[in-house]
């Protein structure tokens, strides 16, 4: 699946949160979203999965309007996880999970065999079978990200749009998560906020600012010291991963700073 963004602005009460947003997402790509706290990431990401409603420009997903798809529709095609989607009512983990299905199922119908396995299947693969009949408000919010993701991917869609992934993960399954991601043959949306996550699994990024993009092109091109300057004002030491031949970003804090 393919996804074309063209001229998208987004405002709310006169004040612009997107200005004018180009860019293609071609399938199996990963392309991650980055920038500041409110350069305008959720936004673009609910614009896309049709929650707000661009005030110009058009969504396309394989050459259709994404206007054109109901949100079932949008739902087979589409795998999403947002952020606080869990939602403040309490079912058991398994019931969550079995929502994902929900485009695959009718409203009349109870859950199937089938529906059971994939969904105990996805949550197997963040490590959480054996939480299967635990009430979601009870987990930490690690597991209750994991329960998340493993709604996600019980939609077995082939394209996912996620916002912030590894929010809340200890950093063995932020790592888990990303080569779950990996592993699945999918085209990845995501806002990231963990840089070297970013370099590490994405093949592009479009670095957001004030709602305009500044840069967009592989981690290397995109995540340059004059950017970290620029748009963060933080100071970065660049090298590679000697083991996975990716950017690492380690970070300059100012009172380390010999400049
Ligand atoms: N309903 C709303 N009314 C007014 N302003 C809003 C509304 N929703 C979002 N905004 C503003 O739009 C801007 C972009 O918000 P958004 O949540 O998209 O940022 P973000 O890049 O995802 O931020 P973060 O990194 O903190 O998650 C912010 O300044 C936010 O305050």
């Amino acid at each position: 699946m393919k996804l074309k963004i063209e001229n998208l602005s987004f405002e709310i009460d006169d004040t612009k949160i997107l200005n004018d947003i180009n860019f293609e997402i071609k399938k199996g790509e990963f392309v991650g979203i980055i920038g500041p706290n409110g350069c305008g990431k959720s936004t673009l990401l609910k614009n896309i999965y049709n929650i707000l409603t661009p005030t110009n420009g058009s969504i396309f997903i394989d050459n259709t309007p994404i206007d054109g798809f109901s949100s079932k529709e949008l739902a087979k095609k589409i795998s999403t996880l947002t952020q606080h989607s869990g939602g403040d009512f309490d079912f058991s983990i398994i019931d969550i999970v079995l929502m994902g299905r929900y485009a695959h199922s009718s409203i009349f119908s109870s859950t199937s065999k089938k529906d059971l396995e994939i969904a105990k299947g996805a949550l197997e693969k963040v490590g959480l079978s054996h939480f299967e009949k635990r009430s979601f408000l009870s987990l930490s919010g690690g597991e209750q990200q994991r329960v998340m993701i493993a709604r996600a991917i019980a939609g077995e869609n082939d394209f996912f749009i996620l916002d912030e992934p590894t929010n809340h993960l200890d950093i063995r399954y932020q790592l888990e998560i990303m080569d779950i991601m990996k592993s699945l043959d999918i085209t990845m949306f995501s806002a990231i906020h963990d840089m070297n996550i970013a370099a590490t699994y994405c093949d592009k990024l479009i670095l957001l600012e004030e709602g305009n993009i500044i840069a967009i092109g592989t981690p290397a091109e995109v995540l340059s010291k004059e950017n970290f300057k620029n748009v963060f004002g933080v100071e970065v030491y660049l090298s590679k991963n000697p083991y996975t031949n990716k950017l690492s970003i380690n970070y300059i804090p100012k009172c380390f700073s010999t400049k």
